[in-house]
Parts: C-alpha cells; structure tokens; sequence
C-alpha cells in the first residue's frame, strides 16, 4: 500500500470468504424468515418455468404437426403457468430487494455505530474519505456477498437442478454427453477468481483514496486557492484516480476474458447437443419437439449455472470489502461502560485528578506523568503551559475519551471509569476549541445540550450567552439553518452559541479547550461575559494559553512535557518568576506561541552584548540587538467578529456582573528596553529545583 498506508495505519488483513460470511451473516437476525420466503419463491418461478419449457416440447410435438385443436390446452396451461410463476417471481424479487437493502442499512449502522466510539486517534489515523468509502460500497459489497449472493446462489442451484432433472427426463444420455462439459465453468471461475480479488482489493483501496483527495482538497478550499495548490491538488487527485484507472480496466478486462470464455463453452455444449439431436432425430429414436424442448432446457440451464460461476468471482470481490470492513471493526473502542454502573445522583462537581499518566497509543512517549490537581464546584482552574505539553490531552482524560495508564480521575470520589459513558458527559462538558455545529437549526444546536428542551428554555440560554441578539437578526432567527464551516456566523458568536448550549446542559464540570484562541480582541471580550454566567458555580477546567482569565483563576497548573511545572495563584506565580511568569511575559509581548519565547531571548543578546570580544558566528564584533518581538497589537485575527452585524456595547458589565469589571485586566504599556533591561538583572530560573530543565528547549540533550 505504500507510504501513505503507513501513515494512516492501514494494515488490511487477508480473509477467506468463508470467515467473513460468518462474521456478517449474525446481521440478518430477523430476516432470515423472509430471506426463506424469497428463496421459496424463486424456487416456484424456476418449477413453473421447467414445467413451461417441457409444455413448449409438447406443444411443437403436437399443435405444430397438424393437430391445431391440440394447441388450446397446452395453451392454457402455459400461460396460466406463466402468469403464476411471474407473480411468485415479483414477489420473491420484491421480498429480496427489501431483505437486502434492511441488511445494508443495518450494517452500515452497525459500522458507523462503532466508528462513533472511536477514540479520537483513530481519525488521526484514518482518512476520513477512506472511511467513507467503507461505510457506503464496502459495506453494499458485503451485502452482495451475505444476502443476495446467497439468495442467488440458492436460487440459481434449485433452477439448475429443475432444469437438469427436465433434461435428463427428456433424454438422459443428451443430458449426460452435455453435461460431462459443465465442469469446465467451474474450472473457468475458479482460474480467475483470485486475480479478481486482488484486482478488487486494489479498486476500492483506490475508491477510498480518490474520496479523501477530494474531501481534504474541499475541505481545504482557502488554502488550496490562496496558496494556488490547484495543480498539486489535481496531481494528488490524479495519481490516486491513476491507480483507480489500472484497477477499474484490469477489472473490466478479466470479467471481459472470463464472459467470452464462457461463451466459448456454451457454444461448444450447444454445437455437442445439435450434432447429437440431428444423429438421434435421423435414426428416429427422438423427435424434433424433444430436441427443441432439450435445446431450451440447456438455454434455461447456463443461466443459473454461470451465475453460480460467476457468484463465486462476486463473492470473492466482496471479501475485499469485507477485509477492510473487519479491519475497521477489529478496532476496540479505547473506552467502554462499566459493567456495573455506580448508581451516584447528580455529583456536585468536585474533580480530583490523582497521579494521572498517560500514553497514547502506539506514542513513543508519556503525554503525561504524575498529574495532580484538584477542582471544586465555583472553582475555575486553568491549565496552561507551552504548545505540546499535554494540555489537551487532560481535556481528553477528564471526558473519558481515553483511560489513564496510571493513577485515578475522580469526580466527586468515583472514579470516571465507574459511570456509565453517557452519563459521565452528561456530567462534565466540553467547550472544544472549534465550536462543533450541527447540519441544523439555531434552535437544534443549542437544544442538543439537553436534548427535548423547550424553546423558551433555549432561547433563555441563548439570552445568558449573549446570543439572543444576533440570533433574532439572522434571516429565520432561531429556525436559521447553519452548518458546519458555513460562513453564516462569526467565529464569536460561533462560540456564545456553543456557551448557549453548555449553558443548557447544565453539568457540573466544564472543560473548556481554549475558549477565546483565535478570536480578536472584540470577540474575545463578547465571550467572556457569557463565559463567567456558564461558570458560576461549576467546576471549570480552562485549558488556555490566553492568560487573560489568571488573574480570577483560583489555581493556575503549568505544565510541560506532561508534567507539572509549576502551580501557584496567578500573582504568586508571577512573584516566583518562574515558567508561568515567562508565559505571561510572553502573551503580554504579544507574541501568539509561546514556544517561541521558551528562550530567554533577550538575556542571551545582552549576555553576548556584554561578553568582551564576543562575535557573531560569521565573525563580526556584536551588534546591539533589537528586540525580537513585535509591539503589541491585537492577536492575529483567525476568528475574526470583524464582519458580524453590529452589537451592543461589548464590554462586561460591572453592575450585572461584578467579577466581569475585572477583565479584560488592562496590559502593561509596552517598555522593552528598561522592563527587558531589569529582567537580565532577575534571571528567570530555567530549571527546575531538581536540576531538569524548565522547558524542553532548553533540554542540556536537545529535545524538544
Ligand atoms: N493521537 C496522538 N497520538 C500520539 N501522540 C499524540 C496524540 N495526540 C497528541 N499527542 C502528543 O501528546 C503530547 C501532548 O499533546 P496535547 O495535544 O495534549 O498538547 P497541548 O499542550 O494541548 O498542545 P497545544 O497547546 O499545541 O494544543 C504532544 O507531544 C503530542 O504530540
């Protein structure tokens, strides 16, 4: 599969038929009896049609040589049988095509169920076109493979049988001499059956791949046309549909050699009847009606039997999407329900995080070792630390998306794995960074925090999320469609949707996943009020480099690496002047990744200023160093309000909202030089009391 197979993780395993009917077949639980009554009744239109074909013999026998009265009555019969067996047979195929496609739906909602409870490295490690591609033809591969190849087979075994016991009936030693060549359909499917797998296997990789160019390239769209990626786009697209193209032709190419194949050996069955009959006919020992009836027997005959042939080449390309519908499904869930719920009321809220290490599957190393921290109802606890240091992964532990390897997360003292996965996240919420919107309406996306919420109680969350306003002037207010990536809301009013949910949700915990990143300063200040109301009283874990909301904090937990570095209030850490001053000090530069701050940066210029005879590297005396950074300035802008209807006064309102007065708490004017200046006087520690390293860039090994 290549290097791209790698990277997703692709690992396809190789299953007989056999194994992957079984693993399938449990899925027509409830079917089956109709599947039997389809099958009774294409077995029906198969006995009215021999039944049909010997009154066709008896017909050119008698009505055709001079007996006109004798046509009426085998008339009759022929036609009341014909009648019949087309019912039986719109029944039987009405009755199939409705078995088949309840088993698609089913199976299909038996693979998307599983794939919901997916941890979330699983998306990171499958495309999501490929996924795609499995829950829609794989998954109607394995239907021709469970249900209608089944049906088929059976169908097409009894017709055979029918038709062959009539022929034998007829003539015996015609039948046999004809029938000494049907192996030679077996032995033409069984020679390609294998290149049809492989070929198969191939195309749907390919049909996978050619999705997810196309969903990633859309998905992208921005970059793809600010960054004119158009024609490497079409280059990805084009290499997958190139492997799409080999496979798609190789495919048509061999169903192509083995059809004329088996032509070639109907002709040959047929010539041997011909010759046969006209010997038998001349000596007197058959008559022409026999051999017409013979004739049409094995034109009825081929059918079922090349369809059993060709069945098998079916089934064998459906194992293929069978194989990669297992691997999909062989994947275990990284979380699952207790077996024995612990029965609590509603918690209070208290989260203590317990000596907490983490490892993500197949990671070479800990995203977190030895975690601890408490959180009260009404307490607010940020957690920050620079990019990479586990942040969001605590996020990922407290929602239980992952277990610990080591120590314990309690809420309100049972352990999380204690409670039943619903109704642990009916407990603690999440605020993700990207605010999740549904292909719905207004109304439906708030409402889905507590599902079946009456619409004054949405629109009172949406009044406490400062939403109600700019929700009343989009074109349907409440009832306007939105849906995910549409352009129709701001980044900010995006998020006071997401706290108008939380806020109905009403859980005791919340964890919020960088609340205000990517919002501009006026947006971010438009969240914050609503924020505070979604706090009061909760429990609340902010993971956040926005240190804007410290000040409040009742305990701010730096970590790096996984580990905790510090925690303290937000002026005690600032006194100490360790790791969490160095963040404040670099958010309040204005620079956005606080990794690159890490470094004392400005400290090493004014050492080497003020070493004698230091040089650059290529040279040259020193030159006195401008500061690295830019002057302050609003945060680069990714969700912008910029462009949302205006809004009224912005800013928190002391009198509603005491707390709110506070924040946003006013910058310190920009003074590089003196303020940088006293700093080299007060070296900020880069290592811990232990000797490790503060941060991991300046790891003596040369991490990071
Ligand atoms: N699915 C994953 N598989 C393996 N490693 C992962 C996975 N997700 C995250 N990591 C690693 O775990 C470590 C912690 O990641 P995490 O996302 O928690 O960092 P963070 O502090 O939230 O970073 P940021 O501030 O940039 O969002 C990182 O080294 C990251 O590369």
């Amino acid at each position: 599969m290549g290097e791209e197979g790698e990277e997703y993780g692709y690992d396809t395993p190789s299953i007989p038929a056999r194994t992957a009917f079984r693993r399938f077949w449990p899925l027509t639980g409830g079917l089956r009896k109709w599947l039997l009554l389809a099958w009774s009744c294409t077995v029906l239109a198969a006995l009215a049609e021999t039944e049909a074909v010997l009154l066709f013999g008896d017909l050119t026998d008698h009505a055709l040589q001079g007996s006109p009265t004798a046509f009426w009555s085998p008339a009759a019969k022929w036609l009341g049988i014909a009648v019949a067996g087309a019912l039986v047979a719109y029944v039987g195929n009405s009755l199939a095509a409705w078995a088949t496609e309840r088993f698609v739906m089913r199976l299909r909602a038996h693979v998307f169920d599983h794939v919901q409870q997916m941890p979330p490295h699983f998306f990171q490690r499958h495309r999501q076109g490929d996924l795609l591609s499995r829950l829609t033809s794989d998954v109607e591969a394995i239907e021709t493979m469970v249900v209608s190849g089944l049906l088929g087979a059976a169908s097409a075994a009894f017709s055979a049988l029918f038709y062959a016991v009539a022929a034998f009936w007829i003539r015996w030693d015609l039948a046999a001499a004809t029938f000494v060549l049907a192996p030679l359909f077996w032995l033409a499917a069984r020679r390609f059956s294998s290149s049809v797998k492989d070929v198969s296997r191939e195309g749907r990789v390919a049909d996978g791949a050619i999705t997810s160019v196309v969903e990633e390239s859309l998905g992208n769209i921005v970059l793809t046309q600010a960054y004119d990626r158009r024609g490497a786009e079409r280059r990805r697209l084009q290499e997958e549909a190139n492997a799409w193209l080999r496979a798609s032709v190789r495919s048509a190419r061999l169903n192509e050699a083995y059809e004329q194949l088996v032509q070639v050996i109907e002709t040959v069955c047929v010539l041997a009847v011909i010759g046969i009959g006209a010997w038998e006919i001349s000596t007197g020992r058959m008559t022409l009606g026999q051999l017409l009836a013979f004739a049409a027997f094995l034109g009825y005959l081929y059918p079922p039997v090349r369809g059993l042939a060709q069945l098998g080449l079916t089934v064998t390309a459906a194992t293929a999407g069978a194989e990669r519908l297992i691997e999909i499904l062989d994947v275990r869930p990284s979380v699952t329900d207790p077996r024995r719920a612990t029965e609590t009321g509603r918690p209070d809220g208290t989260v203590q995080v317990r000596d907490v290490s983490f490892r993500y599957p197949g990671a070479a190393g800990a995203a977190l070792e030895g975690l601890s921290f408490t959180a009260r109802p009404g307490e607010l606890v940020i957690i920050t630390g620079p990019s990479g240091a586990g942040k969001s992964t605590v996020s990922k532990l407290l929602l239980r998306f992952y277990d610990p390897d080591a120590g314990d997360i309690l809420l309100d003292g049972v352990p999380l794995r204690d409670f039943p996965l619903a109704r642990l996240r009916e407990y603690v919420t999440l605020l993700p960074q990207e605010t999740l919107v549904l292909h719905d309406t207004i109304r439906a996306n708030i409402a889905c925090g507590r599902p079946g919420a009456s619409d004054q109680a949405v629109e009172e969350a949406a009044k406490a999320a400062d939403a109600h306003d700019f929700i009343l002037r989009l074109p349907h207010g409440y009832d306007t469609a939105i849906a995910p990536g549409s352009a129709r809301l701001s980044g900010g009013q995006l998020q006071r949707l997401a706290i108008a949910r939380a806020i109905l949700r009403d859980a005791p915990v919340l964890v919020l996943d960088e609340p205000t990143t990517g919002l501009d300063a006026m947006a971010a200040r438009r969240v914050v009020r609503p924020l505070r109301r979604l706090m009061a009283g909760r429990a609340t874990i902010m993971i956040t480099h926005d240190l804007n909301l410290a000040p409040d904090a009742d305990r701010i937990i730096v970590v790096d690496r996984g580990r905790i570095v510090e925690t303290g209030r937000h002026e005690e850490l600032l006194a100490r002047g360790g790791a969490y001053a160095r963040l404040h000090r670099s958010q309040n530069n204005a620079v956005m990744d606080t990794g690159e701050l890490r470094m004392p940066l400005w400290e090493e210029v004014r050492a080497r200023e003020h070493t004698p005879g230091s040089r650059h590297p290529d040279g040259q005396p020193a030159q006195p160093a401008q500061p690295t950074w830019s002057a302050p300035g609003p945060r680069p802008v990714c969700r912008s309000e910029t462009a949302s209807p205006p809004e009224a006064a912005p800013w928190p309102d002391a009198a509603s909202w005491p707390e709110a007065a506070t924040w946003p708490r006013p910058r310190p004017a920009f003074q590089p030089r003196p303020e940088l200046a006293s700093e080299a006087h007060h070296r900020v520690p880069t290592t811990l009391p232990d000797g490790r390293p503060l941060f991991r860039d300046e790891d003596p090994r040369g991490g990071g």
